[in-house]
């Protein structure tokens, strides 16, 4: 498996879990801070010839590199998160990886949340879902980054057939939901479901999904429901517990 963006927050999450469970590859533009694990690829992902050698003799790619800010700008946006995945989903479609895993984010989708709708969207008595079948309202150029990724994602699905997973990735932190953050409770995405939800992207049949990622909080605008169905998932974790 092909992990990029290893060395990040949701990388850490992954391998903390299943760093034993599969025979990863991973990349990152950063070197390793210790002795790594894994083979370590020290590369950038806009790098075509470095990506095409990474994903040789993959069977699934998990997709994390890229500017995590909601604020990146946008030459960052388009150069990291947009050419940077292209590099990445078109070089697994070309090797004939057969799972292709892509971190997508909830700002692919935060315009839905309006002034008439927060901030009592965020709480549990509220009844509006998301679930993945709307169409893209992103809340910033890094939401359209995401949305070019999955839309990139969708195109080398329909070119070759590559099982091919969005996951809207919440808000993760480890051991405890954001304090004081409504909006950060309600999509709190655990470490430890984290791992689930990846692992059950690596083992689950699919041909194109988009899922949202986050726990099963009590309080949630973002159905699990096509994650539970499709992929298997079944989080452990709810932020109202905190
Ligand atoms: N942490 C979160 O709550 C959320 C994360 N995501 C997405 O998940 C992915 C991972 O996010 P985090 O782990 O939180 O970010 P992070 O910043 O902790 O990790 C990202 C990693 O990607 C690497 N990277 C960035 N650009 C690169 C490039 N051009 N080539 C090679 N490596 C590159 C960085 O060196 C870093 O190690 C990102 O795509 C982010 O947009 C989406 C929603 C929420
Ligand atoms: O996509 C992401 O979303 C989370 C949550 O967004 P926020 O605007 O409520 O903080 C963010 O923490 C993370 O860095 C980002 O990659």
């Amino acid at each position: 498996m092909l992990l990029t963006g290893a060395s990040g927050r949701v990388g850490e999450a992954i391998l903390r879990r299943l760093g034993e469970k599969y025979d990863w590859r991973l990349l990152d533009r950063e070197p390793p801070t210790g002795e790594p694990d894994h083979e370590y690829v020290v590369a950038d992902v806009t790098d075509e010839e470095a990506v095409r050698e990474a994903v040789e003799g993959m069977d699934a790619v998990v997709h994390l590199a890229g500017d995590p800010r909601p604020e990146a700008p946008w030459d960052s946006v388009l150069a990291n998160n947009i050419d940077g995945t292209q590099t990445v989903v078109a070089a697994a479609a070309n090797a004939g990886v057969e799972k292709f895993v892509f971190a997508s984010s909830n700002h692919a989708v935060g315009a839905f949340e309006t002034d008439e709708r927060v901030p009592e969207l965020y709480r549990t008595d509220d009844e509006f879902r998301l679930d993945g079948t709307e169409l893209p309202r992103p809340s910033n150029l890094y939401g359209v980054g995401k949305v070019a990724g999955e839309t990139l994602c969708r195109y080398y699905h329909d070119e070759t057939g590559m099982s091919t997973v969005c996951v809207r990735v919440g808000n993760l932190t480890e051991d405890h939901p954001p304090i004081d953050y409504e909006r950060g409770q309600a999509m709190w995405l655990s470490y430890r479901d984290c791992a689930h939800l990846f692992e059950r992207c690596l083992e689950a049949d699919y041909e194109y999904e988009i899922v949202y990622g986050i726990s099963d909080n009590d309080r949630k605008y973002y159905s699990i429901e096509r994650a539970r169905e499709v992929l298997g998932y079944d989080p452990q974790d709810n932020s109202v517990e905190y």
